[in-house]
């Protein structure tokens, strides 16, 4: 070989050298790890045009546990790289026991006028037959329904007459036995948030968009932390990427990870399918469900839904299905819950936004038209504004 032949042998390796290394590095990694690909159905709708992509399976932050040097400490700072996010601190969330009793200024607030208005009307000398329909009208004003108000009223009205009325005690004692009764103390209102031996509780959170569904599965997320549970966020709801950015950044702030997709429209299903598995891999107590809710077409709704609890059953059961109903929509709100019976069997309603409307009474309306319990009610937009529903607490705080 001559110096010709070598020095051109040297600059073709050097070349190749050169070019893999760069077509290397333009490349890069496709994807980040833990990468997942859609499993889109055929008759599912497509993403829109330069929305594909893949889905990514968030990196769950570690929840921080105080050190030794640091008793007691809360606020730790936790990476969250693969999320994309900006890196929060974790906060403690509120204590569970004794919430609505903490809430309560909220139902008295805005629920004044109705027990207010029917001690009024009960205390009166002579409870006429106008006062009656004083009475029937205000507890229909407040969305209990007309077969409760019926009842309400017959039992009332039996009761004054056994026993009269006027002395205000006496009247809120009879009004709060009766009211309690109607809201039925008996109902099982806990949640399937028990990890099975093998495998996390499912909870799947349904409902039409802007009742409080993603806030409310934030909150909730918070209040199976402060039990001291693991928990994991599915966002089933691809509909609008923000609101999977919306669901991490309420499971960012206590610690708890959420997986979602960076495709608007990607399969729901696929993603409750992951968040279940990764709930599985990660042996976490709970993995909670958002989906996505827009009844303009029903059969879609249903199919959709449908899927969404058929997929995830491959690999878990689905433990706890809650409706959650915005409490200032009344006769709508019992109409949407009918329409998601249909779909899903549910399990437990959450009633949202009960701060800001005087129609309490939607609680009973519901939850005899379902025959299903509120589990719990949503008393503001703070992050631990969310409560177990009691039935003597919340009769108590229409009464006082
Ligand atoms: N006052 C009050 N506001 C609430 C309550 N729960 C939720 N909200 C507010 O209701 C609004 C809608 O909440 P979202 O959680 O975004 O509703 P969504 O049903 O998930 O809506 P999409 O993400 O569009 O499907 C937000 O401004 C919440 O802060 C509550 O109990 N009381």
């Amino acid at each position: 070989m001559n110096d010709v032949t070598l020095i051109i042998l040297y600059a073709v390796i050097a070349i190749a050298v050169v070019g893999t290394v760069a077509i290397l590095l333009l490349k890069g990694r496709k994807t980040p790890p833990g990468t997942y690909t859609t499993t889109r159905d055929a008759n599912d709708q497509a993403p829109a045009a330069g929305q594909a992509g893949t889905d990514v399976l968030e990196a769950p932050p570690e929840r921080p546990v105080p050190s030794a040097e640091e008793p007691g400490a809360t606020d730790v700072e936790v990476a969250d790289d693969l999320a994309g996010l900006e890196t929060v601190a974790v906060e403690t969330p509120a204590p569970v026991q004794g919430r609505l009793a903490r809430l309560r200024a909220r139902l008295v607030k805005s629920n004044n006028a109705l027990g207010k208005g029917l001690l009024a009307l009960l205390s009166r000398d002579n409870i006429d037959e106008d006062v009656w329909d004083e009475i029937e009208e205000t507890l229909l004003m407040a969305d209990l329904g007309t077969e409760p108000t019926m009842e309400l009223v017959d039992a009332l009205r039996e009761r004054v007459k056994v026993e009269g009325s006027r002395d205000p005690e006496h009247v809120k004692a009879m009004l709060r036995e009766e009211l309690v009764k109607l809201v039925d103390p008996g109902m099982d209102r806990s949640l399937a948030v028990d990890r099975h031996p093998d495998r996390p509780a499912v909870v799947m959170v349904v409902g039409v968009n802007g009742v409080g569904k993603t806030t409310t599965v934030g909150k909730l997320a918070r209040v199976l932390v402060a039990e001291d549970k693991d928990v994991l966020l599915g966002a089933a709801d691809t509909f609008r990427a923000a609101a999977a950015e919306q669901l991490a950044t309420w499971g960012q702030r206590v610690g708890v990870p959420t997986v979602k997709s960076d495709v608007d429209g990607a399969d729901p299903a696929s993603v409750a399918f992951e968040a279940v598995k990764a709930g599985i891999d990660q042996e976490v107590d709970v993995v909670m469900v958002d989906t996505a809710g827009r009844l303009q077409n029903k059969v879609g709704l249903m199919d959709e839904l449908g899927k969404v609890k058929r997929v995830i059953e491959k690999q878990a059961t689905v433990d706890e299905v809650l409706l959650v109903l915005d409490a200032t929509t009344g006769q709508n709100g019992l109409n949407q819950a009918k329409v998601f019976s249909e779909v899903v069997n549910i399990t437990g309603i959450v009633l949202t936004k009960l701060d800001g409307t005087a129609k309490g009474g939607i609680v009973v309306a519901i939850q005899r038209s379902l025959g299903v319990p509120v589990k719990l009610i949503g008393l503001g937009e703070g992050a631990d504004d969310l409560a177990p529903f009691e039935a003597d607490g919340f009769v108590d705080a229409l009464l006082n």
